[in-house]
């Protein structure tokens, strides 16, 4: 998979050099790139933001710069990258948008700051490649170069060879629609606390039954709302893996 991303702030990806991204990164898994959107303008003082038409506080980032920036990653006659950019006002990311961009060939990300981009950057966009403006959730961040981190993560960590463990993506939460089940490890006992005794019976039916109950009510006490949006039949017929 290639990544570009334009930013104002690029060495906001410096940790991206780190731990499992830096591997997918060093075995050719993920091809990265961070751009400086200031790369793009052509004025003295490197102008990328200006006032609202329509008044309100704060600036809004110039079409002119982007326009140029995006023109260099969607040049007509290659597949065109798919855009994300993140945004208070995009559709949410869920684990479900995260397995649809792992299978993307090429991803740019935009990364917003200020009160956001010209919304004519993104019709423009639009008609050149797919654009997706993504919310991580309802509050609002400085700019999207965190988002963008989080987004990256979550995706990277589905491309084939990236997780030691695959067994885990199955497993994880959201993976079946519900949330995790405890997890415990060694010792048994630890400040007087327990290890579930189901788990140490070796009996995999029963801790199947056990992790499965526990995601539900875990899931009905934390996430009602996953559980409505489940299919009622899978319920039953769901098989937590042991
Ligand atoms: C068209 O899109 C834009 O102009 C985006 O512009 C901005 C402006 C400020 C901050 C951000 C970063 O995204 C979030 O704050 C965000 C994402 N998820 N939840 C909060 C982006």
């Amino acid at each position: 998979m290639r990544v570009d991303i334009v930013s104002i702030f690029p060495e906001y990806f410096a940790p991206l050099d780190l731990s499992l991204i830096g591997k997918a990164r060093a075995n050719g898994t993920l091809r990265l790139a961070v751009h400086d959107l200031r790369s793009w303008t052509h004025d003295v003082h490197r102008t990328v933001d200006d006032t609202p038409y329509g008044g309100g506080p704060g600036m809004v980032m110039r079409p002119e710069p982007w326009g140029e920036a995006l023109d260099a990653f969607a040049p007509a006659e290659l597949t065109p990258p798919r855009l994300l950019v993140p945004s208070p006002a995009g559709v949410p990311f869920t684990q479900a948008l995260a397995h649809e961009l792992a299978a993307e060939p090429h991803l740019l990300f935009a990364c917003g700051r200020y009160e956001g981009i010209d919304q004519r950057v993104l019709d423009h966009a639009a008609t050149r490649m797919p654009v997706t403006e993504v919310s991580l959730g309802d509050y609002v961040l400085f700019g999207g170069e965190v988002a963008v981190l989080v987004i990256l993560e979550a995706v990277t960590r589905l491309l084939p060879g990236v997780l030691g463990n695959a067994g885990s993506l199955t497993e994880e939460s959201h993976a079946h629609g519900l949330l995790e089940a405890p997890m415990y490890t060694k010792p048994a006992t630890w400040r007087g606390l327990d290890v579930p005794e189901v788990l140490r019976s070796g009996d995999h039916g029963r801790i199947a039954r056990w992790r499965r109950d526990e995601a539900l009510a875990r899931t009905g006490h934390r996430r009602p709302d996953m559980l409505t949006a489940l299919d009622p039949e899978s319920l039953d017929k769901r098989d937590v893996a042991a």
